[in-house]
């Protein structure tokens, strides 16, 4: 029998440039978890850093391999979140939602091979025959089947990466909606950003509402990559605005300068380019 106490698991997935990961870019994980766990439904297992690939194409990104790299580093002394290369190493820009659906296929793939983990070997051949690709809980004998389901992948961003929901061609309208309707979205308020109002406004995001989490950054913090990426061309100091070891590695790696804020002047970013001549696309939350 489910136990209705149980609490539904959570894994956090977050996407963007990371260009580079900053402290708030940790904070983004650490709000989010207290959030869920004061709902007192949900238990967050694991949060994912997810870079974007060079593909993107986006003015000023580095090379995804320091991207990955600086990123390690930051979260090398968490418990519970990692950095995931599996998108930086496509050759193509990826939807957000292809990511997703990534991270919550490989969940349910671990699941099902922990699952046939407990079923005695003599017993394997036939289960697979009768029911490919089930997943079902395994029952033990003499005790209550044991009822696990695969975590939630949910998306977390700031709220200027929702409201660029907004954008026209950069999102298609069917990848948003699986967002909201599959998956879920969590996301941390940002200075400048009204996005009560934005969901208010879109039929979608209001009729999905209660799969998207609004989280209150109450210790307000403004740091952006932009913002150190724009410090460390003049020459300030970034310290205590990313950790110590990324500071290091940038410094020692050398790794944005006037020049390389120039990489893709000009280039179209890679969801313009993919989305511009689908009309589905165009006005994703139009209404
Ligand atoms: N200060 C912040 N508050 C809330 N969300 C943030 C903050 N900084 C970054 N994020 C979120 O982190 C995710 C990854 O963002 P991204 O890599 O673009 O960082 P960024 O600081 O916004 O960089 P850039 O300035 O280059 O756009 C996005 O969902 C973004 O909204
Ligand atoms: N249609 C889409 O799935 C879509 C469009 C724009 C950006 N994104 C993602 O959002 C993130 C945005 O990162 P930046 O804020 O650094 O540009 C990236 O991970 C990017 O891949 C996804
Ligand atoms: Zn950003």
């Amino acid at each position: 029998m489910e136990d209705p106490d149980r609490k539904t698991e959570v894994v956090l997935l977050a996407c963007g440039s990371f260009n580079p990961i900053t402290n708030m870019h940790l904070r983004l994980f650490e709000l989010a978890k207290d959030y869920f766990h004061e709902t007192g439904k949900y238990k967050v297992i694991k949060g994912i850093i997810s870079p974007v690939g060079d593909a993107y194409k986006k003015k000023g990104l580095i090379s995804a391999n320091h991207r990955v790299t600086m990123a390690k580093l930051a979260t090398k002394n968490s418990d519970w979140v990692e950095v995931d290369d599996w998108e930086s190493c496509q050759s193509e820009w990826l939807e957000t939602l292809k990511v997703l659906r990534y991270h919550h296929q490989k969940l349910l793939s671990a699941d099902v091979t922990n699952s046939l983990q407990h079923v005695p070997i003599t017993k394997l051949g036939r289960k697979r025959k009768q029911e490919p690709n089930r997943h079902e809980p395994v029952k033990k004998k003499n005790q209550s089947p044991v009822v696990k389901s695969v975590p939630q992948v949910k998306l977390l961003c700031g709220s200027d990466m929702l409201e660029s929901f907004g954008v026209p061609n950069l999102w298609k309208l069917e990848d948003i909606t699986e967002i909201v309707e599959k998956h879920g979205l969590v996301c941390i308020s940002r200075a400048g950003n009204n996005v009560q109002k934005f969901i208010y406004e879109s039929d979608i995001l209001w009729r999905h509402k209660n799969n998207i989490h609004l989280v209150e950054e109450w210790i307000t913090n403004d740091i952006s990559s932009t913002k150190i990426r724009r410090a460390l061309r003049r020459g300030q100091s970034i310290r205590y605005l990313v950790p110590d070891v990324v500071r290091a590695y940038i410094e020692k790696n050398r790794l944005y300068s006037p020049e390389s804020e120039d990489r893709n002047a000009g280039v179209v970013l890679a969801p313009f380019q993919k989305h511009a001549s689908d009309p589905k696309s165009s006005q994703a939350l139009s209404n």
